[in-house]
């Protein structure tokens, strides 16, 4: 089903402003008409009007105006779908057409100096693309992303030599992070002090636990003091002393007037570290807001998907939409940050 098909029955139409009353949901099923008129074109259900925020110079990290992100790929059955018989034959001896896939639908947000905001959303539903776009790394199909600074990106799958010792591999990513020898050297204790893997830095890395390994690739990239770091699925691996570790040196790099990113499945780590949170659905932007909330609005969708309550899965998709007012991004007269990456 796609995102706006659901259609309530029955709508409270306040007639005043030809809009459905949002707050509270208190749906009122009397008016047969409004069914009629809901039903016709775009669903007036799910369109909101934007709200314009400003980009304040002085507070701002990470703004994403608009962006959007459609993959490209090489699709060995979309010769099938050309109806010119010739394309199809010339597609089919070359073995392959170019299939679009839609990955995120056009977003804003504004992210300032301090917030820890954390990105939900099922398999599939565009978190690691959305921190591609932020990275700057992969550029968005439409819009832009601008950032303050160069975000360092910190995955589960990122570089770490397994032939090498930790404390070798200390060494070598604060080089590739740009720090110099000296720099390094100064930032070895701290590093070691954030994974909590004293005992184990003269082993070799492949005798690491996957977890061992997170923490340490955690306190690398965090020691060199990232103004706007992100996270996908870093954390998860960790134990509870390390999550604690994790959640004081995040603090800190918010406190230095940076930002984090924090993309997981694990709505604990979530309420927990984050001031924020995005709930990115099928390729859309949700919610924007209090983790509390969005993070309740996502337990009871994705409750009611694991059981196969489509239709009640789908009233909670919308109706947490309804709540989602879309951000218009105004920058201040020449005072746009720079392109992010
Ligand atoms: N390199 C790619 N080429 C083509 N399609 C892609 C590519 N990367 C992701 N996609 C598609 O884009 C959509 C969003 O994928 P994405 O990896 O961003 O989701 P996700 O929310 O991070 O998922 P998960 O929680 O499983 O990691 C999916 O439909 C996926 O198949």
């Amino acid at each position: 089903m796609s995102a706006t098909s659901y259609i309530p029955r029955r709508v409270n139409w306040n007639a005043k402003s030809r809009a459905p009353q949002r707050d509270g949901a208190q749906w009122d099923f009397e008016d047969d008409e409004a069914v009629e008129e809901l039903t016709l074109g775009s669903n007036p259900l799910t369109e909101q009007v934007p709200v314009v925020e400003t980009v304040d110079p002085d507070e701002v990290s990470v703004v994403v105006d608009q962006a959007s992100m459609t993959y490209r790929v090489r699709s060995q059955t979309e010769y099938r779908k050309s109806t010119n018989w010739f394309a199809r034959q010339v597609k089919k001896v070359l073995g392959s057409g170019w299939a679009e896939v839609p990955a995120l639908e056009p977003m804003s947000f504004i992210v300032n100096h301090g917030e820890t905001v954390g990105v939900i959303g099922t398999n599939g539903s565009g978190k690691s693309t959305l921190m591609k776009l932020l990275t700057g790394k992969v550029r968005p199909s439409s819009g832009e992303v601008y950032a303050t600074s160069t975000p360092i990106m910190l995955g589960v799958n990122a570089a770490l030599v397994k032939t090498i010792s930790g404390r070798e591999n200390i060494r070598l990513g604060c080089l590739a992070m740009g720090l110099s020898p000296k720099q390094a050297e100064e930032k070895y204790d701290l590093i070691v002090e954030i994974s909590g893997l004293k005992d184990a830095l003269d082993m070799p890395l492949k005798t690491y636990s996957s977890g061992m390994q997170s923490r340490l690739q955690f306190a690398i990239a965090t020691a060199v003091d990232p103004d706007i770091l992100l996270i996908d699925e870093a954390l998860n691996t960790g134990d509870a002393q390390f999550r604690a570790r994790t959640k004081k040196r995040l603090d800190e790099v918010r406190a230095q007037a940076g930002c984090v990113f924090l993309v997981s499945h694990s709505l604990g780590t979530i309420k927990q570290m984050c001031t924020r949170v995005l709930w990115v659905e099928q390729g859309r932007l949700l919610a924007d807001g209090d983790p509390e909330w969005v993070c309740q609005q996502y337990e009871e969708y994705t409750a009611h998907k694991s059981q196969e309550r489509k239709r009640s899965a789908q009233i909670v998709y919308d109706r947490t939409l309804l709540k989602h007012s879309p951000v218009q991004v105004r920058f201040k007269e020449g005072t746009r940050p720079r392109r992010a990456g």
